[in-house]
């Protein structure tokens, strides 16, 4: 049996086999197939809970980073919850609302909002826009004037602070293509003010993700708050102030601080201020929520290295190929085989496609392993490289399976497009 860690909380082997929740994993793969996403309710409810205990009774919204997963079920779940919702899509915004998102609790980021995008997000009346330019200011205010509306913005700023995170998730740097730059963001709210078809609601920033350090994001905090004054020394007062997502999780041997810890400093920085304090985390909220359950289709033994060919892919799970990223790899059952170090690839024709780097396992064609937290940024990276259907997505809720998303068929690959007649 496997030594290893279980990052993941309602993650535990019962009896030798891999459950999450009460429920067997050979169970869900017995049912649906393989690979498949499972989510824990009971972690996806700890996870929250954690952010909304943390803020006690501060003025506060979290507004949960729908790119990190939005599978419709975990989206109902947020929106049950009273959470908010960061999109940064029509997509998003669509979805968030099929799931009973309330759009009076959605802020919209991003540095590329369309025409289209700015439009139904007016229509369909959302809390905030963080504007990332000029000219995206310029666009929403003549966009909503045409409309006969009022559109709520936050300048999202450039704070320039290191994140110290991977240089392709870092966002708060000068040199990275997000948010507006700080010494610029006084004029730009000075025009804002001037826009009869805008609203200055707040201002935000989001500086990397995958953070283990809370201090520069306090750092961040802290300018964000200097600028804040210095436009209520000018008359232009905001509302609210959005500090972003981008706390950590463990996947190996990380230690990102707690929830109340990360917080904790900048609440403290909020102390005697009225502004609200909104916040909008993705990866802390799924990551380890979720897991990607994978058969082994066949060993391939080496001269250099073993390979256990997976059914799972780069194009179910990008982040290893994409980042280099670890996620743990376990047995769902006891463990058979000898045990031995292996490359754990998929069937995808390129030499990137891994999902694991030696790894001692012991397997057999046929058994099952778990990749552990998968569940931020795993579906929604997904794609249909090599003309594969996307995984399928469960969520466990105690004893109780509840199918997400069916397993994508083969037809829904070609369906809507023509081939030349
Ligand atoms: C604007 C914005 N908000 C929130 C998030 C969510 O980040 P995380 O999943 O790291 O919490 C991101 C992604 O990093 C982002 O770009
Ligand atoms: N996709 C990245 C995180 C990006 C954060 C988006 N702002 C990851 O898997 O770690």
């Amino acid at each position: 049996m496997t030594t290893q860690h279980l990052p993941m909380p309602t993650l535990q082997r019962k009896g030798g086999e891999l459950h999450l929740e009460e429920v067997a994993l050979s169970a869900i793969a017995e049912e649906f197939g393989t690979p498949t996403y499972v989510y824990s309710l009971a972690a996806l409810k700890a996870a929250y809970g954690a952010y909304r205990d943390a803020l006690g009774g501060h003025r506060a919204m979290v507004c949960y980073a729908v790119k990190a997963n939005s599978s419709l079920a975990i989206l109902s779940v947020f929106a049950r919850l009273g959470a908010g919702f960061d999109i940064v899509s029509g997509g998003e915004l669509a979805r968030v609302l099929a799931a009973g998102g309330d759009p009076a609790r959605v802020v919209f980021s991003g540095v590329g909002k369309s025409a289209a995008e700015m439009r139904q997000a007016l229509d369909a009346g959302i809390r905030c826009f963080n504007v990332e330019s000029a000219a995206e200011l310029e666009r929403l205010a003549a966009i909503a004037a045409a409309m006969g509306k009022v559109a709520p913005i936050a300048l999202r700023v450039n704070p320039d602070v290191d994140p110290k995170t991977h240089p392709y998730i870092s966002t708060g740097l000068r040199s990275n293509k997000f948010g507006v730059a700080f010494d610029e963001a006084a004029a730009l709210y000075r025009r804002a003010a001037t826009l009869p078809s805008l609203r200055v609601a707040g201002i935000g920033c989001h500086i990397g993700s995958q953070l283990l350090d809370g201090a520069p994001v306090v750092e961040a905090a802290a300018k964000v708050l200097d600028l804040v004054d210095r436009l209520a020394a000018e008359g232009i007062a905001l509302d609210h102030i959005d500090l972003g997502g981008g706390l950590g999780i463990r996947y190996r041997d990380e230690q990102p601080p707690a929830v109340a810890a990360y917080l904790a400093p900048l609440l403290a920085l909020f102390a005697g201020r009225g502004e609200e304090l909104l916040l909008e985390p993705g990866r802390s909220l799924v990551g380890n929520a979720g897991l990607l359950l994978t058969r082994v289709e066949y060993l391939k033994p080496g001269a250099e290295k073993n390979f256990a060919v997976v059914d799972a892919a780069m194009n179910d799970l990008a982040r290893p190929a994409l980042y280099d990223a670890w996620h743990e790899v376990v047995e769902v059952g006891a463990g058979s085989g000898e045990r031995a170090r292996y490359e754990v690839v998929g069937p995808i024709c390129e030499s990137g496609d891994f999902l694991a780097h030696d790894r001692a396992l012991a397997v057999a064609a046929g058994d099952l392993l778990a990749i552990l937290s998968a569940g931020a940024y795993g579906m929604t990276m997904s794609s249909n490289y090599n003309t594969r259907p996307r995984a399928a997505e469960v969520l466990i809720d105690g004893a109780r399976i509840h199918l997400a998303r069916a397993r994508e068929r083969v037809e829904a690959l070609y369906a809507g497009e023509a081939a030349l007649p």
